[in-house]
């Protein structure tokens, strides 16, 4: 690189990409049910890059590199797995002719086969977005197997924009990766950053010659604790750039959202790196010594919020920027993170209050808060008027009503120690056996059944008014009827409704409670075509109503066998919602907490005996700095028990975590107190059952044995087989038989024939226990 090209002033770090109309979701639904073929796909992907481009530039990102290159077909993660080659042996080749790992290959990584299990799945640092894992082993070849992203750069280029190329960077890469199962024990994946470094340096010099400006290497692994040694990650940060700076290339830009960088700044600074991202929302403007380490490069400051949707405070922003500027700084203003994360546009939810509007910003807001502070950087007097409207919205929200609700504030005021204890486990155990008298490593299910097409039609029509309320209520119980038929035919000891009435587990809930607003566009990805809508939680929350309760009532009336009652927990409405920036996360925790405790009773009162309070998010919320995880564990924890501690000693409280690798707060899941804990288990073959039995786990425990992430359907063997391992580590009595997590994504065929599968495995086992027990 001869000359370092200027740093655009305004950028983001990242965009939506599923479509303002999800129309990337819908585009890669119908490829893959074969009813569009690959160019028709190809077609919409460039649709939706031409859209994001000249919006972005519409909105005022229009300098060379301002709009960043971040579509993805998937997930950005996969996106580096398949430009690397990085493919397990267990799917053989998946090269094409060409060598390349072409979209179905790609896809085949994401979705697996019918023989071939596909990546794991875990959640993206503390957000609900869900990358592939890879899985590196000493074997894995890397080489240089697709070039997407070149030929994406390429076509927006081809249409008058410049963009800014994205990679998740080598470090990051490797430290998200886990070893490969053929890897030996003890491998890690950071040991062979030698080995692709040069398919980095390789891609970016295609990008340089297909004329990038500048590449944004995204580094945010190095704002978490990791348990590699801290001087282990500054040596593989310092020798990456060094290799990554070296030849022909863009000009680089590490971003490195989700926090401060703390020791890692230093080592970012010595290399050649020549721009720097810092987090200045959620970490901190650096000290005035760090800062000044910095000097020759750009430095590129997150102080607008990428991961929630709140209007940004601008004079506080501004106010940061100058601490910036004050170090004599090139400075150029961005986003904390990308904003994947949020909606695309506020604009769109014209059933929105105005005033509840007033206090948003979704990305295309965001984009148009940092151009106003790229111009306050300029010019301090041009940013005036905003600043200034800014100021005076944000202080809007504190006296508009509903915000805060007296009543709820005494009743939480008012809480006492009691309030977060049941009785001894062993009281509540005996209870339970008498009241429930199940078999065995009872079989369950998580809660959701299939969301066929009928159920969401039924509730478009009901949205929209072409079907009653009360015409929609008797197709739920319809469906209910049916799932609660199924799970009796099929066997299981411990039954649930199917959760059809739920459009999500955390939006139904937002839905029915006072102090969330809903979205009708807001679509944020999940994982792959999966997407959530986001709730608002902007006021004090409380339950006017019942919410759950007829429903669950009718369930019961349909069978013997028990009934699970499903409410999600407070931690998780939290951590999927968006939620208020103007009091502590617990305090509101405690407050949505309340109101699950009321609606445990409504459920006890209508004869329901097992209620699961699912709280799959409790992971995601961890801090990533070790310093800061004990007060979040406690107000966490605590808002659990809070909305449990009220079930008397024969209710049996169940919950359920998903979507992450729960060794690490083992503690806190134990802390949770409740009486069966059911677990994902099965991809990631039983691992969690080590730490349960190193734990000493002493209450009733369900590893999942069905990955429902994929409609692969286990054989019974495989269940078998997983049970085995199961119960050499959980004592019989404890262990639970049920599946990973919820079903609702997976169609009916193949969830029926796996769960007959899982009940058949349990049957056997039960067996193989008494034969083994007799002898
Ligand atoms: C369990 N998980 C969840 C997470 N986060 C949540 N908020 N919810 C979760 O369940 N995080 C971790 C995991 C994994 N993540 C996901 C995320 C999303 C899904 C999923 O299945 N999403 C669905 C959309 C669900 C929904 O909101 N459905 C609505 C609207 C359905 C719809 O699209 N309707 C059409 C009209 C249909 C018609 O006319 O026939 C429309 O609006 O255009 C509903 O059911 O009413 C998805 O499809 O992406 C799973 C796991
Ligand atoms: N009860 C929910 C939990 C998902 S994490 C379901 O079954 O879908
Ligand atoms: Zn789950």
């Amino acid at each position: 690189m001869s000359t370092t090209p200027v740093f655009p002033t305004a950028s983001l770090l990242g965009y939506p990409r599923i479509g303002r109309r999800r129309e990337l979701k819908k585009a890669i639904e119908a490829f893959w049910s074969g009813s569009i073929d690959e160019a028709a796909l190809d077609t919409a992907a460039k649709e939706i890059q031409l859209v994001t481009a000249r919006r972005l530039s519409d909105l005022g990102l229009n300098e060379d590199a301002a709009i960043p290159g971040t579509f993805s077909y998937y997930d950005q993660v996969l996106d580096v797995s398949t430009h690397i080659g990085a493919v397990p042996s267990r799917f053989g080749d998946l090269r094409n002719a060409a060598g390349e790992l072409d979209i179905n290959a790609y896809f085949t990584l994401a979705r697996g086969t019918a023989e071939v299990q596909p990546l794991e799945m875990t959640k993206w640092f503390d957000t609900n977005y869900h990358f592939l894992v890879p899985e590196i082993g000493p074997e894995t070849n890397f080489s240089l197997t697709s070039k997407r992203i070149v030929e994406q750069f390429e076509f927006a280029k081809a249409n008058g924009f410049v963009t800014r190329p994205y990679l998740v960077g080598p470090v990051t890469y490797l430290l998200l990766s886990k070893a490969s199962l053929d890897a030996p024990a003890g491998f890690s994946p950071l040991s062979r950053l030698e080995d692709i470094l040069p398919v980095y340096a390789e891609l970016l010099a295609a990008l340089a010659a297909a004329g990038a400006t500048w590449v944004q290497l995204d580094e945010p692994a190095l704002v978490a604790d990791q348990q590699v040694d801290v001087a282990v990650i500054q040596n593989a940060v310092a020798r990456s750039y060094e290799v990554l700076t070296a030849g022909k290339r863009p000009a680089i830009l590490v971003s490195t959202p989700f926090g401060a960088l703390n020791e890692l700044l230093p080592t970012l600074a010595a290399s050649s790196i020549d721009a720097l991202h810092v987090d200045a929302f959620k970490g901190a403007v650096p000290s005035a010594d760090e800062l000044a380490l910095l000097a020759g490069k750009t430095v590129v400051a997150g102080v607008v919020d990428g991961h929630n949707i709140w209007r940004n405070d601008l004079a506080a922003s501004a106010a940061r920027l100058d601490a910036f500027k004050a170090a004599g700084l090139s400075v150029a203003v961005s986003t904390s993170t990308s904003t994947q994360h949020v909606p695309y546009d506020v604009e769109q939810e014209s059933q929105l209050s105005p005033q509840l509007r007033s206090w948003l910003a979704f990305a295309d807001q965001k984009a148009a808060e940092v151009v106003t502070l790229a111009a306050y950087l300029a010019d301090p007097a041009s940013a005036a008027h905003a600043i200034a409207e800014a100021t005076a919205v944000i202080a809007s929200r504190a006296a508009a009503p509903g915000v805060n609700r007296p009543a709820v504030r005494a009743r939480l005021a008012a809480l006492t120690t009691a309030d977060f204890n049941r009785s001894a486990y062993e009281v509540r155990e005996a209870a339970q056996e008498e009241a429930l008298a199940l078999p065995p490593l009872p079989t369950t299910t998580i809660g959701s059944f299939p969301q066929t097409s009928e159920i969401r039609s039924a509730r478009a029509r009901a949205n929209k008014g072409t079907i009653t309320g009360a015409e929609y209520g008797q197709l739920m119980k319809a469906e209910i009827k049916r799932v609660v038929d199924l799970q009796e035919d099929i066997g299981f000891d411990v039954l649930v409704h199917g959760e059809p009435e739920r459009n999500d587990m955390v939006q139904y809930f937002a839905e029915n409670l006072e102090g969330f607003s809903v979205t009708v566009h807001g679509w944020v990805q999940s994982y792959g075509s999966r997407c959530t809508r986001p709730s608002i939680l902007w006021g004090d929350v409380t339950r006017e109503a019942p919410i759950t309760v007829e429903w669950a009532r009718y369930a019961q009336s349909l069978t013997d066998k028990p009934m699970k009652g499903m409410l999600t927990g407070p931690v998780t409405i939290l951590a999927w919602s968006f939620v208020r920036d103007d009091q502590p996360l617990g305090e509101t925790a405690n407050q949505v907490g309340l109101a699950l405790r009321d609606e445990i009773a409504d459920l006890e009162a209508a004869g329901i005996k097992i209620i699961q309070v699912d709280e799959p998010a409790l992971r995601e919320l961890l801090p990533l700095r070790h310093a800061d995880q004990a007060s979040y564990l406690d107000w966490s924890v605590n808002s659990f028990r809070l909305a449990t501690a009220g079930a008397g000693d024969a209710t049996s409280i169940h919950t359920h975590l998903c979507y992450s690798e729960f060794g690490v707060i083992i503690d806190a899941i134990d802390g949770l107190d409740a009486d069966v804990t059911s677990i994902e288990a099965a991809r990631s073959r039983m691992e969690v059952v080590n730490d349960l039995e190193t734990h000493g786990f002493g209450r009733g425990v369900g590893p999942g044995v069905y990955d429902i992430h994929s409609p692969r359907v286990p054989g019974q063997g495989e269940v078998t087989e997983l049970l085995g391992t199961a119960v050499k580590h959980v004592p019989v009595r404890q262990l639970w038989v049920n599946p990973d997590c919820g079903l609702k994504t997976r169609g009916y065929a193949e969830t029926e024939k796996s769960l007959r599968n899982l009940v058949n495995a349990t049957k056997e086992v039960r067996a193989q226990l008494l034969t083994s027990s007799v002898d």
